[in-house]
């Protein structure tokens, strides 16, 4: 790393533990000011003396009040998520052990050392007697054992092991922080709180795993993405690493499947939209919606920005006589992506997709540096597809081999579709059985049958099916076009 960039590290950690005492100091005032408030004088007074803040210093500030803070976050979220957040759970059937104090002090809360509670007759002074022996504490993250104290007694913390959140669940659990004031205040406001509802997907829930074939490229993205964002130190200088990312290749082959695993396991903040959405939902807007996007992936990063179907943006075919909206557009695309490629602290990436790469501007492309082919499945991979959607558990003497044999030039989304198409047959065969489907009677009895008990299994697929599904669903790529891909590859792709 850089003197320069150590430097500035230095200063945004020592920025962000300055921020941390700040929010802390402000949310006991604010707690202390609602306690007062509310009538809770006693409790109030006795949170003044337990905590080392001089609490003359500070005040709440004008129309600030801990109860409204809780409703817009609650409102926030409720936007943001469709759902009430759960900011309070019942406990089970010993609230004394799981009551407030039993809980480790927050890690640097602003405890007087030896301080001891004087609230005289308050419920807390109960619970306080009744958790006297010992503490049980979950802990985040590290095992190490703690001690504090509580009415001048050395409390131990027990040690309790909790694991690793997988990536799944870092995006489940994560809340972004709302939006910031740059944009709530401007007239991007609407458009911003646009992006945040359609365009950030909170948990993209795909892992390399489930993934199929495709070695190569996900060899090449973890070069290109993941490796730089683990060791930025050596990625630097001519090293730097390529902000602007192309993944061309037939359509279904697993693109977009590609940019979601990458933004998982890297836990960036991904922003999933197509370039078709852009122009047609906001024709008018979409030069001011390009550069919300770009200023909200700076301000939520690492983040990756996945534009699918760049060509129908994109296209060079579409420079004479297109619209103005439009040309403003490309060159707010084109100024962002210098703006990634300049800067050298930020850690934003573009992930383009196209099906037709050899339509794409000129201009785009010289910024896509690397650009990456995501070619139909081979063979292998083709097997092991269809052996993950119909395994054997579910089918009867199927030959995987040959079945992956005849779907050559399929895509991995035909392949899903022709899998479907052949575990649909025995279900048809089952409902031909038990449900006489007339579409023309009236007197269906639609009500859902929830139980499995109560209903029979469909048969096994059988290679007749899969040989029936073949005949009626056909690949969407022709074998010329693949060939276009390989030559464009040859021209102007990296390996
Ligand atoms: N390599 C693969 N492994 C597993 N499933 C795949 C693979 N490729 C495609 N699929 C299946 O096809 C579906 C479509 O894939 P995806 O949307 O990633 O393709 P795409 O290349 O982005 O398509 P398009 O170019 O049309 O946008 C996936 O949801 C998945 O079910």
């Amino acid at each position: 790393m850089s003197m320069k960039m150590m430097k500035r590290d230095g200063e945004n950690r020592i920025k962000g533990k300055r921020d941390v005492q700040e929010r802390k100091r402000n949310l006991y005032v604010m707690i202390c000011n609602h306690l007062a408030n509310n009538g809770y004088i006693d409790t109030a007074a006795c949170m003044q003396r337990e905590i080392d803040i001089n609490f003359d210093n500070y005040e709440v500030a004008d129309n600030m009040d801990l109860y409204y803070v809780l409703q817009d976050f609650e409102e926030y979220y409720e936007l943001r998520f469709q759902k009430k957040p759960t900011l309070v759970k019942k406990t089970g059937d010993n609230p004394v052990k799981k009551s407030m104090l039993n809980r480790k002090p927050p890690s640097g809360a602003l405890k007087k050392q030896g301080s001891t509670s004087r609230a005289s007759g308050s419920s807390s002074t109960k619970a306080q007697k009744s958790s006297k022996e010992e503490l049980k504490v979950k802990k985040s993250k590290s095992s190490v054992e703690n001690q504090f104290s509580l009415e001048g007694k050395n409390i131990e913390i027990q040690k309790e092991e909790v694991k690793e959140e997988t990536p799944e669940e870092y995006f489940e659990n994560r809340v972004l922080p709302p939006l910031p004031e740059f944009v709530l205040a401007g007239e991007l406001k609407d458009l911003a709180l646009s992006v945040q509802r359609e365009i950030i997907t909170s948990n993209p829930e795909v892992s390399f795993k489930d993934i199929i074939g495709l070695t190569t490229a996900k060899k090449l993205m973890k070069e290109a993405v993941m490796l730089p964002l683990k060791y930025p130190h050596l990625f630097t200088g001519l090293l730097e690493p390529w902000k602007g990312i192309l993944l061309f290749g037939p359509p279904g082959t697993g693109k977009t499947m590609m940019a979601k695993a990458v933004a998982t396991q890297c836990k960036t903040t991904f922003f999933n939209i197509s370039a078709s959405t852009i122009v047609s939902k906001w024709r008018g807007d979409s030069e001011k919606l390009v550069k919300i996007l770009f200023d909200l992936a700076r301000y939520y990063q690492p983040s990756t920005i996945f534009i699918d179907e760049i060509d129908a943006v994109m296209s060079s075919r579409s420079q004479s006589g297109e619209h103005e909206a439009s040309r403003r557009m490309k060159t707010e695309l084109l100024i962002q992506l210098d703006g990634l490629i300049k800067s050298t602290d930020e850690r934003v990436f573009l992930l383009a997709a196209s099906n037709l790469p050899w339509e794409l501007d000129s201009a785009l492309l010289r910024r896509l540096e690397k650009r990456i082919l995501i070619p139909l499945p081979e063979l292998e991979a083709r097997k092991a597809l269809i052996h993950l959607l119909v395994p054997p558990t579910k089918s009867e003497n199927l030959d995987y081999f040959e079945i992956a044999a005849l779907l050559d030039g399929y895509s991995g989304s035909d392949i899903r579709l022709v899998c479907k198409e052949a575990a649909m047959k025995p279900l048809r065969r089952l409902m031909d059985r038990i449900e006489n489907v007339d579409t023309d009677t009236d007197d269906f009895d639609w009500t859902p049958i929830t139980d499995p008990e109560k209903v029979p299994q469909p048969e096994p697929v059988t290679m007749d099916d899969f040989l029936q599904a073949l005949e009626t669903t056909k690949a969407a790529t022709h074998v010329i076009e693949q060939s276009k891909y390989q030559k464009w590859m040859e021209e102007f792709g990296s390996v």
